[in-house]
Order: structure tokens, then sequence, then C-alpha cells
């Protein structure tokens, strides 16, 4: 939110529609930001899911084990299919699972997953081979639910989806007509199996597509109620946001916080003179001014409404922080935007309220606006195109 109220958000708001205008039938976007932080999203949303297939493999490879050691299952067959099931496959899923749990190391969740379901699907024809030399059966559905379960509860992205979905039909076809004798009824097995596979990918590309496009316009949406449309800086509503945030920050670090209200001189004989367009433009550039003033993670700056702009800063030295006021101002002139009738000077000016304080909890965002305010109004009452401070 911090940096939010400080970046350039007309920027991101025009990437962002180029990606929808763009579109992204490859399930990626162009913009490799954009892409990191919809992986991000899309991981985040779907980790419980996540562990839940996980906890959920767990649970079923007991309830299978379980019964292996009580049935009449051929010692060859458990001879192989417990140790695999016991010290791979319970292994491999317990790891996924404290991987994609554990904060620091969720983004190999992808990856460990996706290693889980490749030895899950070759220990799976491993026993099938194996109990087929007792004459016992150990279904290959299996590998069709290793895709389902990775690409509907894990959540897994599609292309991800179906690299693994690839490699598990090999291991299928492979093993079936490498190792296993041709039999009509598997024949017809290995085809539901790769219909089921094949429909658990299209339905995962589906639920990506979807939500790419709804994280797209969600984002948008997002950055269009927080956005000032003329300047691109944060408007009233997220600059308040954001200021609340200094504040806290401020009383918890014991630390300054310097509020600065910027107001445009004459602006009123500025539009009646040279026009409205010709102001909004003017807005455009001090707000680029005001911008480049606040660069720094702590600092913000917004529109808070008109031709009334808010910069503060965070940091220990209010007498630096007058300076940087007197800096903007400066820069302001600078721009050298001609207004012929400003009794101030021959360009365009402001002047600022600046307000200093170290903040306790009972120090309100309403205090040290007003506190501003009041500011503004001696660098108005004394000549304009000034910094008033206490
Ligand atoms: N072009 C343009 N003008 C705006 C916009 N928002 C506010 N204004 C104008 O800003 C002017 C503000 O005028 P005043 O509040 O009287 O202040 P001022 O003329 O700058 O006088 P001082 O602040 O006392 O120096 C008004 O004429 C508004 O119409 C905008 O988005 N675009």
């Amino acid at each position: 939110m911090v940096n939010a109220a400080h970046t350039g958000q007309n920027g991101w708001t025009s990437r962002i529609r180029s990606e929808l205008t763009r579109g992204f039938p490859g399930l990626v976007f162009g913009d490799s930001e954009i892409e990191s932080r919809f992986r991000r999203d899309y991981f985040q949303a779907g980790v419980r899911y996540r562990i839940l297939m996980l906890a959920l493999g767990i649970v079923i490879l007991v309830a299978t084990v379980v019964p292996q050691t009580l049935l009449s299952v051929p010692p060859e067959v458990r001879d192989v299919s417990l140790p695999l099931q016991l010290f791979v496959i319970l292994p491999a899923l317990a790891i996924s699972l404290v991987i994609t749990a554990a904060r620091g190391l969720q983004r190999y969740s992808g990856f460990a997953i996706f290693a889980t379901g490749i030895l899950i699907g070759l220990a799976v024809m491993r026993m099938r081979i194996v109990a087929h030399g007792a004459d016992y059966d150990v279904p290959m559905e299996y590998i069709a639910v290793i895709v389902v379960s990775a690409g509907f509860l894990g959540r897994m992205r599609g292309r991800k989806l179906l690299v693994l979905a690839l490699l598990l039909v090999l291991i299928l076809v492979g093993g079936e007509v490498l190792y296993l004798p041709a039999d009509l009824e598997d024949f017809y097995r290995v085809g539901a199996n790769l219909t089921l596979i094949a429909m658990s990918c299209i339905g995962t590309y589906a639920y990506e597509h979807a939500m790419r496009l709804n994280w797209l316009n969600a984002t948008l949406l997002e950055q269009l109620s927080t956005q000032d449309p003329l300047t691109g800086l944060p408007n009233r509503r997220a600059l308040e946001t954001a200021l609340r945030q200094h504040l806290r920050h401020a009383t918890r670090h014991q630390c300054v916080i310097g509020l600065a209200i910027v107001d445009l001189d004459y602006f009123k004989l500025y539009n009646d003179n040279y026009g409205h367009l010709a102001g909004d433009d003017c807005l455009r550039q001090v707000a680029e001014v005001l911008q480049k003033s606040a660069r720094r993670p702590l600092d913000c700056c917004g529109r808070f409404g008109g031709e009334e702009f808010v910069v503060a800063w965070i940091g220990n030295d209010p007498a630096e922080m007058q300076s940087m006021a007197e800096l903007l101002l400066d820069r302001v002139r600078a721009l050298d935007i001609r207004h012929g009738i400003t009794p101030a000077a021959d360009s365009i000016t402001a002047s600022a309220g600046l307000f200093t304080i170290i903040p306790d909890k009972s120090t309100s965002l309403e205090y040290v606006m007003e506190m501003a305010d009041r500011m503004l109004y001696a660098a108005k009452a004394a000549g304009r195109d000034r910094v008033v401070t206490e």
C-alpha cells in the first residue's frame, strides 16, 4: 500500500489494460512483473487446497497400506508395494506438504508437487507390473487421479499441468505397452484414463484463464478506485489510507512525520485566463514534480482535491523536511509555466503548509492535516510562493 501510494499508477493501469487487450491464450502475461504478481496471488488463493490435496493423499495412502498388511495381498506384490508406498510416496507427499505449508519454502511447492506426481506415477506403474506377475491388479486409474488432483485441488498452473500430464501419459502408456501384455479390457481402461487426463487439462486451462481475466479486472478496478484520473497520483481515499499507515509507522518507531499541503497560487486566475485544459496540463506537470519528490518507500504523495496536493515524509529531521518542501516549490517554479497575471511571479508557483511532529497514540491524521492546513493558510496570507512551518 505504501508503495502504491507513490508509484506511477497510470503506467501500471495501462500495462494491465494492454494485457487485457492482447489476451493470454498461452496462459502467460507479456509483462513479467504482472505475471509474477499474478502467480503469487494465484498460489496464495490456492494454497489451502494444495495442503488439503496433499493431506488427503497421505490419508488415502495410509488407508491403503493398512489393509495390505491384513488382507491376502500376494507377498511378492506386498514386498514391492509397501516399501514404495511407505518409503517413496509417503515421504514425497509429506515433504511436499511441509514445503507448501512453510512460508519460507513455498516457492518450491510447485516443483515439489510436480516431482511427487512423477514419483507416484512411476511407483504405481512399478506396482502394477509386479502385481500383474502375481495375477493381481493395481489400478492404473491412480495415474489419472494424480492429474485431476494436481489440476483441480493442487491448483497447478495449466502449462505445468500439461507437462506433468504428458509425462504421466508416457509412463502409463509406456508401462502398458512395454511391460504388460496387450489386453482389450486394459486398452479401454487406458482410453478412459487418457480422457480423464485430457479433461483435467482442459478444465484447468479454462479455470486458470478465467482466474487470470478476473485478476486483471480486479487489479484494474482497484487501481482505478484509488487513483486520480487526471494526474495518476493516489486519490484522496488512497492518500488517507497511506497517510494513516505512515502515521502508525511514525508512532511505532517514534520518528518524525512531516506532512505538507501544497496548493497552487492563483490557479483560478490561471484557469480563467488560459482555459481549463491548460489548467489540467499544469496540474499534471505539478503532480509529476511531486511524485519525483516522494520516491523513497516511506514517502507518499497524492492529490487531495482540486489544486491541492499532499506530500508526506518520514525521517528524523524536521529541518530537512522543510528543505525538501522548499525544494519542491523550487521545482514547481522551475517548470516555468507562464502565468502572466499572478501577483506573486511570472510563472506558476505554489505555497505549502508543512507540519512536522513525532506522533503519539493520541495524534490523529485529522489533527496533522488541520495543522498543515493552518500553515498553508499562513503561507497564502504571507504572500504565497513559500513554505510555512511552525
Ligand atoms: N483545470 C482544472 N482546474 C481545477 C481542477 N480542480 C480545481 N480546479 C480549479 O482550481 C481553482 C482553485 O481556485 P481557488 O481555490 O480560488 O484558489 P486560487 O485561485 O489558486 O487562489 P489561492 O489558492 O488563494 O492562491 C478553481 O478555479 C478550480 O476550478 C482541475 O481538475 N482542473
